[in-house]
């Protein structure tokens, strides 16, 4: 079963998927896989450019999870978005010296569900789990991943409404 860990940069996924590795689980990380496949470095943006397609292509599929950003595009068995309030996500991303463009650029694309709205254009939503990590510690995001991967907890989403938080003047 591969299982996919996705979400908006800052919701998570490598603090969480290192958790259940140290738990145990098999963990392929997006930026262990990326390498060969970056097309060019956005300075300004600091973003890799990536050839989205071919990954997607030559991934070999693995009996474990994989986590990134772009986890929900391969064939999962099912997939995990993470999500973050957007002005916790906001706190969040702080201390990494993101240019401010890049840091509102996250902050929208979570208000805007755009990885969920990805997902569920690759996903039968009952493949899906949504899990807001918000109020949520890492270790407790980590049990709910395991519940999933148990199949003892459902699939969910289209729960969360986070447009009151879209940032004025964007
Ligand atoms: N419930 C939570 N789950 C995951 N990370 C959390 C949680 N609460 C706070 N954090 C913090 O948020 C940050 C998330 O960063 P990271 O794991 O690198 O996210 P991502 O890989 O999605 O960019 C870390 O500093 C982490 O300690």
């Amino acid at each position: 079963m591969m299982t996919g860990i996705t979400g908006t940069p800052g919701t998570g996924k490598t603090s969480i998927a290192a958790e259940l590795e140290h738990r145990g689980y098999p963990v392929v990380r997006l930026a262990d896989t990326v390498r060969p496949y970056i097309i060019e470095e956005d300075c300004s943006r600091q973003t890799l450019v990536v050839d989205v397609d071919r990954w997607v292509e030559e991934f070999e599929a693995v009996d474990g999870l994989v986590e990134g950003h772009l986890a929900h595009l391969l064939p999962c068995d099912r997939v995990v978005v993470l999500r973050c309030r957007p002005d916790i996500l906001r706190q969040r991303l702080a201390p990494r010296n993101y240019p401010e463009g890049k840091v509102a650029e996250n902050v929208e694309a979570e208000a805007l569900d755009v990885i969920l709205i990805e997902t569920l254009e690759e996903h039968p939503e009952d493949h899906v789990f949504e899990i807001d990590t918000t109020d949520l510690s890492v270790g407790e995001c980590a049990d709910r991943i395991e519940q999933v991967i148990r199949g003892e907890l459902p699939p969910s989403c289209g729960s969360i409404d986070w447009t009151d938080y879209l940032e004025p003047g964007r």
